[in-house]
C-alpha cells in the first residue's frame, strides 16, 4: 500500500521532528516516521534526562555545602528510584507536549523501521510512504566504541549509564569530551569514586585550551581523578570489576564497577537504503551542500547524520531550514559557525565561535587578541561561590571572534555571547550598554571593558 504526502521524515529526534512542525505549519502534509520514541536521543537518553540528573547532582551539592552560608541541611544520600522518578517525570510531560504538538499539526506519526527504497520514497514494513516534495532523512547517531571493545555487561554507552539500577562505587569514565566530563561530574556529586581517562593531553579538547585547563583544576580539586594523554590497552570484564589497562609510559591498571565508554558518537546511516538511492556518505556521515541537499534531488538531510557539531539545537534550526527551503522562503543557511556550546558539568563550560589556537590558525597568532576576565570580580559569581572567567578572542583591531565561558551556570550566559559573535561586535558596540547589577551576565561586560582597555573591576 501507498500512502503519498508532502514531506516524508525518516527520523523522529530533534531534526525530523523540527522539519515534520515547521512543514505543517507552512501547510505541508507530513508523515513522520520513527521507530522508537517521537524526540529520538536528546529526550529520552541524551540531552534532557542527562541534565535532569545533573541538575540532582547540583542539588546534593549545594545541600553538602549548605554550612558554608550557614544554611542547617544535612545530606543523607541519593535516593536513586526518586531521583528517576523526578527525571522521568520531566521527560514524560516534555514527551506528552511534543506528541500534542505532532498531534495538534496533524503530521501522521508511523511508528515502525524505516528504510529509503526510492529518492522519493519509505519504507515501513509493507507500507510505503511517498514524497510528493521531498524525503527529509534524520536518524541520528549512536554511540562509537573502540576496535574490539564491545559493549555490555560493564561496559557501558552513556544510554546503560543514565538507567543503572544502582549507583556504582567506583567508574572509570573513558574519553573526556562532553559525554564523559558530563558523567564524571554527575558521579562524583552522587558520591562514586570516579576516574576519566582522555587520550588527548586535556579535558574537552574540543574546546579552548584554557577552558580544558580550569575544568581539570576545578575536577582535581573535587576529588575527580584526571588522566590525560594515555592510551588505553586491554579492557576485561571480570565477575565483580571491569579493568583497563592505561599504556602512558609504563603501563598501569585501573580498576572498576564499570566502564563507561564515552569516545564519541557516529551517524545512523548504514543498512537504511540510503546509498542504494544514491545517498553519497563520507566516513558514514550523510555528505550535503549548503541548503541540506544530499547528492540525490529531493532528498535532505539533517541533525546528527550530517558532519559537524552533534547538538540538538543545530538540528532543530537544520529541520525548520529545510522546511522554509521546500516552502521557497529561501532561509539563511544555517551558521555552523555560530552554533554554541554548552558542557553541563560542574563547572560548566559555554562557548560560541573559534578557540584562541583556532583564530590564531585561522588569522595569524599576530592577529589574535585575548583578554580573560575572571568571576572573581564578579559579584553574583561571589556569591553563588563559583569561580571561572569569561575569555573573549578577537581579531586584531576586528570584531569578537570567539567567546569562552567558565562557571556556574555558564551556559545560561551564552546567549549574549552568541549574539556579539554572530554580530561581529567589537568592544564599542558593546562596552556602551548597561549589564544588569549583579548578574554573572555583566562579567560579559566586564570582559567587553577589559578588552576596550578599560576595565572596571578588574586591575589593568
Ligand atoms: N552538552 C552537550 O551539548 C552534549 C552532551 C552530551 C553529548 N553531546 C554530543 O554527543 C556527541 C558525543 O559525545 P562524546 O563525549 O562521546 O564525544 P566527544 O567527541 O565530545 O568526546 C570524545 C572524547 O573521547 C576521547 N577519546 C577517543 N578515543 C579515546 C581513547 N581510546 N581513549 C581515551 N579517550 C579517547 C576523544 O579525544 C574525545 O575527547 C558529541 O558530539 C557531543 O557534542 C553534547
Amino acid at each position: 500500500m501507498s500512502t503519498e504526502y508532502d514531506l516524508v521524515v525518516l527520523g523522529g529526534g530533534s531534526g525530523g521532528y523540527a522539519a515534520a512542525l515547521r512543514g505543517a505549519q507552512l501547510g505541508f502534509s507530513v508523515a513522520l516516521i520513527e521507530q522508537d520514541k517521537l524526540g529520538g536521543t536528546c529526550l529520552h537518553s541524551g540531552c534532557i534526562p542527562t541534565k535532569a540528573l545533573l541538575h540532582a547532582a547540583e542539588v546534593a551539592d549545594a545541600t553538602r555545602h549548605a554550612a558554608t552560608i550557614g544554611v542547617r541541611a544535612t545530606f543523607e544520600g541519593i535516593d536513586l528510584p526518586a531521583v528517576y522518578a523526578y527525571r522521568d517525570g520531566v521527560v514524560d510531560r516534555l514527551y506528552q507536549g511534543l506528541q500534542g504538538l505532532v498531534a495538534s499539526r496533524k503530521i501522521v506519526l508511523v511508528q515502525g523501521h524505516g528504510r529509503l527504497t526510492s529518492p522519493s520514497t519509505v519504507q515501513v514494513g509493507d507500507q510505503s510512504y511517498t514524497a510528493r516534495k521531498a524525503v527529509v532523512l534524520a536518524t541520528g547517531s549512536m554511540a562509537r566504541s573502540l576496535p574490539g571493545l564491545a559493549y555490555g555487561g560493564r561496559v557501558l554507552s552513556s544510554s546503560e549509564a543514565l538507567c543503572l539500577p544502582e549507583l556504582p562505587r567506583r567508574a572509570i569514565v573513558l574519553g573526556g569530551g562532553v559525554i564523559g566530563v558530563e558523567f564524571a561530574s554527575l558521579w562524583h556529586s552522587f558520591g562514586v569514586d570516579v576516574t576519566v581517562v582522555e587520550a588527548l593531553p586535556g579535558l574537552v579538547p574540543n574546546e579552548d585550551r584554557a577552558c580544558g585547563k580550569a575544568l581539570e583544576r576545578a575536577f582535581r580539586r573535587r576529588g575527580i581523578t584526571v588522566r590525560t594523554g594515555v592510551r588505553v590497552g586491554k579492557v576485561e570484564q571480570g565477575e565483580k570489576q571491569v579493568s583497563i589497562t592505561l599504556e602512558a609510559g609504563e603501563s598501569d591498571v585501573l580498576e572498576a564497577d564499570v566502564l563507561l565508554v564515552a569516545v564519541g558518537r557516529g551517524p545512523r546511516t548504514a543498512d537504511l537504503g540510503y546509498e542504494e538511492a544514491g545517498v553519497v556518505l563520507d566516513r558514514g556521515f550523510i555528505k550535503v551542500d549548503d541548503r541540506l541537499r544530499t547528492a540525490v534531488p529531493g532528498v535532505f538531510a539533517v541533525g546528527d547524520v550530517v558532519d559537524g557539531l552533534q547538538l540538538a539545537h543545530r538540528g532543530f534550526q537544520q529541520g525548520i531550514f529545510v522546511a522554509e527551503e521546500l516552502a521557497g522562503l529561501d532561509p539563511a543557511p544555517v551558521a555552523e559557525a555560530h552554533i554554541p556550546r554548552v558542557t553541563y558539568c560542574d563547572p560548566e563550560i559555554a562557548s560560541v565561535g573559534l578557540t584562541q589556537s583556532q583564530a590564531e590558525e585561522t588569522l595569524g597568532a599576530d592577529q589574535v587578541e585575548c583578554v580573560e576576565y575572571n568571576l572573581a570580580g564578579n559579584g553574583k559569581s561571589q556569591i553563588l561561590g563559583t569561580t571561572g572567567f569569561v575569555k573573549l578572542v578577537r581579531e586584531k583591531n576586528g570584531p569578537v571572534v570567539g567567546i569562552h565561558l567558565v562557571g556556574a551556570r555558564a551556559g545560561e550566559l551564552i546567549g549574549e555571547a552568541q549574539l556579539a559573535v554572530a554580530w561581529e561586535a567589537r568592544p564599542d558596540d558593546v562596552t556602551p550598554l548597561v549589564h544588569a547589577h549583579p548578574t554573572q551576565n555583566e562579567a560579559i561586560g566586564e570582559a567587553f571593558l577589559a578588552l576596550a582597555g578599560k576595565p572596571l573591576h578588574a586591575h589593568g
